[in-house]
């Protein structure tokens, strides 16, 4: 994040033909944008999603309304092209990489798939540690060499997707535990879950909680709640964050992938827009916390990146607003 580009944005952006502050929150993203890329003009190319999945343990007890198995029946789904996230960054010139940490069942080679499985699934956070620390490490590493392939590919923009059925669970008990909120507001219905397992949902996070000590370091919470593509996630953002890249949320899963990174290294929040906001009640919360505003607000709740591809159109033509002349160079008028 340059400061002195970030003030020369700034002042550019007040003498813009248009009235001061008629594209609203875009301009605050340009200038954000453009102290990211250290130039006045910034220009934002391709982007690059990195669609981690893993399974959950915590699906043994009723937390999720569909089975274990679409895990890994959506991740061939994506290597054929047949996902919305598919569609959606063909829409956003995005290109998709997909990452295996611990989806349970062997997947098949394929170029678009980076197969780096930690374990067959998180143990069930409801019950015990989700997975150890080291394999914590090992998911997040995971994440971080998926984003190197994508941005060594050309991605200038920089997001990440989650599949995993049963990871609103454990979304929430990360949320709750890095935010210290009360499962009930972080616990939401997820895929459409009824009544009773939403209760399972919260008594399951708050046995998880229950396991935290104080000192635990983020690493170790994280370890606890799991899960795996959520670290995955956290290890995507601090990747690009080092490579200096603007990074996009996605939904629920996604942000608490986010906060988990903000924990390690405070600073990439800078680097963070937020694609837009899920109808899952704790990414409200989430990105209230991040102080981050989201792009779009379209009942979305689906996960696998979408929110955070839509929102990448938007934030390049928010790019291209410090292209516009200015008052001088125009010869328009400037109001009283
Ligand atoms: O992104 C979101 O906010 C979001 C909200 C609800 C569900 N999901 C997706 O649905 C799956 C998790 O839902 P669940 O009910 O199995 O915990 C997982 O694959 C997520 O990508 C995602
Ligand atoms: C079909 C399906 C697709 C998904 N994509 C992300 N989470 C998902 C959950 C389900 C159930």
């Amino acid at each position: 994040m340059d400061r002195e580009v970030l003030h020369q944005a700034q002042a550019r952006m007040e003498n813009l033909t248009k009235p001061p502050r008629s594209l609203g929150y875009l301009e605050a993203v340009a200038v954000r944008l453009a102290a990211l890329q250290g130039r006045v003009k910034p220009e934002l190319g391709r982007g690059a999603v990195v669609v981690a999945a893993a399974d959950h343990g915590v699906v043994a007890e009723g937390v999720s309304a569909y089975p274990q198995e679409v895990t890994y029946q959506m991740v061939l789904n994506f290597l054929r092209g047949g996902a919305a996230i598919n569609q959606l960054a063909l829409a956003a010139d995005c290109a998709v990489y997909v990452l295996d940490v611990g989806v349970m069942g062997e997947l098949p080679d394929h170029p678009g798939l980076l197969k780096r499985k930690v374990r067959p699934g998180t143990a069930n956070l409801a019950r015990g540690p989700a997975m150890t620390r080291e394999e914590a490490e090992r998911a997040l590493l995971a994440g971080r060499e998926a984003a190197r392939q994508a941005i060594a590919q050309g991605a200038t923009l920089l997001a990440a997707g989650d599949m995993g059925i049963g990871n609103t669970t454990a979304a929430a008990a990360l949320t709750a535990a890095l935010l210290d909120l009360p499962p009930e507001r972080v616990v939401g219905p997820g895929t459409g879950v009824g009544e009773a397992g939403l209760k399972r949902k919260r008594e399951g996070v708050e046995r998880a909680l229950a396991r935290l000590r104080p000192g635990m370091d983020p690493l170790e919470v994280a370890a606890e709640v799991g899960g795996l593509e959520l670290l995955a996630i956290a290890g995507v953002y601090l990747e690009g964050y080092e490579a200096g890249l603007p990074l996009v949320l996605d939904g629920f899963p996604v942000t608490a992938g986010g906060l988990l990174a903000w924990r390690l290294k405070p600073e990439v929040r800078e680097h963070f827009f937020a694609g837009h906001l899920s109808r899952e009640p704790g990414h409200r919360l989430a990105l209230e916390a991040l102080g981050l505003r989201p792009l779009l607000d379209l009942d979305l709740a689906l996960g696998e990146g979408t929110g955070a591809v839509l929102a990448m159109p938007l934030l390049r033509a928010a790019a291209r607003i410090l292209h516009m002349a200015t008052f001088e160079e125009a010869g328009v008028s400037r109001g009283g």
